[in-house]
């Protein structure tokens, strides 16, 4: 199936399990890949019959930046079903990263999941 993809999407949160982490904004990536038949689209040139990364990116921008979860597992889960409930989305695979939670890990740390029934 095709896919719509959002990749490096950043955002500042209130995110993680210490007191000191409590009253700080911190830095998090998000990457997201959708499956969505893009073939309709294609053929009409039409943004209205494809999934619009633009709307979805606002959406969930808006939706971490208001977040205050403490693992970044309760925020993956959260953004997934956002994503799957409001764009219809059937599958989606999230990575959530979390840039500097660990000094030493210059990739980053958190989680990636893959939720929904991955159309053939
Ligand atoms: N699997 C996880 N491990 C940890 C998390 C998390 O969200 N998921 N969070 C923390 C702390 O908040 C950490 O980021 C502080 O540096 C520790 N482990």
């Amino acid at each position: 199936m095709d896919q719509v993809f959002i990749k490096g999407l950043s955002v500042e949160a209130v995110i993680g399990v210490y007191d000191w982490e409590r009253t700080i904004l911190q830095p998090l990536v998000l990457d997201l890949e959708m499956s969505w038949d893009i073939r309709a689209a294609a053929a009409g040139d039409d943004l209205s019959a494809t999934l619009d990364y633009a709307a979805v990116s606002t959406r969930v921008l808006e939706y971490v930046a208001s977040s205050q979860f403490q693992l970044v597992e309760a925020l993956a889960e959260h953004v997934a079903a956002l994503v799957m409930h409001e764009f219809s989305v059937p599958w989606l695979r999230l990575r959530v990263t979390k840039p500097g939670a660990i000094e030493q890990a210059s990739g980053g740390v958190g989680v990636l999941i893959e939720r929904g029934a991955r159309p053939v």
